[in-house]
């Protein structure tokens, strides 16, 4: 997606711990236009897959897996990253570590939401190692329903992450592949795979 490729090397910046922000399209701040592309991206890729559900994690997820959902029109569920009062048991859970935040997190999907019969895409904003997709295919897998594909707005190629939930055996697309990023050389970005 030549837009997303543009606004990362526009605005993209490398933080320690090999983290790159993108706060001003992806994480803190959403641009429609950008927001909207990726949805209509992700739609046509992931249609002939017929999913009858999209799939995500909060908080930087909603966004690209909303915009995607509308296009399908199909429902769009977020695991969360806290149990609230509401949510019905039985919960499928799982445990990720986060990277922007730091330490464990718990995920969260209630059994109301997702189950045996659910034909799932999984947006999420960041491929990078692979762990929080893991996490979630995992549940996805226990719930009985059925993961289809997994599309994220950014990969890491360089944390291994795609070749890392090769064993999933379903289609991983994403919109700007990050290929090498260092202080001395830049962000090497290119059209996503
Ligand atoms: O492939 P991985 O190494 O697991 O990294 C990718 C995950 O890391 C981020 O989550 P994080 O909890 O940092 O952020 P968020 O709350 O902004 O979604 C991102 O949203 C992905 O879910
Ligand atoms: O904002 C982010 N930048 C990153 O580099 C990253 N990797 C995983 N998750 C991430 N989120």
């Amino acid at each position: 997606m030549q837009a997303l490729v543009d606004a990362i090397r526009q605005q993209g910046e490398i933080l320690p711990g090999g983290i790159l922000k993108v706060d001003g399209l992806v994480n803190h701040q959403l641009l429609p236009h950008l927001t909207r592309e990726m949805g209509e991206t992700f739609a046509r890729h992931f249609a002939p897959l017929n999913p009858n559900k999209i799939v995500t994690i909060e908080v930087s997820g909603i966004a690209p897996a909303i915009a995607t959902a509308m296009v399908l029109g199909v429902p769009m569920v977020y695991a969360r990253k806290k149990k609230p009062v509401t949510m019905k048991e039985p919960a499928f859970t799982a445990q990720s570590v986060s990277r922007t935040k730091g330490g464990v997190v718990d995920l969260y999907v209630s059994s109301e939401f997702l189950g045996a019969g659910d034909r799932v895409v999984v947006i999420d904003d960041f491929l990078a190692s692979g762990g929080t997709l893991r996490a979630l295919a995992g549940m996805i897998a226990v719930s009985g329903a059925q993961l289809l594909g997994i599309g994220c707005v950014v990969e890491k190629q360089f944390e291994s992450g795609r070749e890392k939930l090769a064993d999933l055996n379903v289609p991983i697309h994403t919109l700007a592949n990050i290929v090498r990023m260092s202080e001395a050389a830049g962000i090497e970005v290119e059209a996503g795979r």
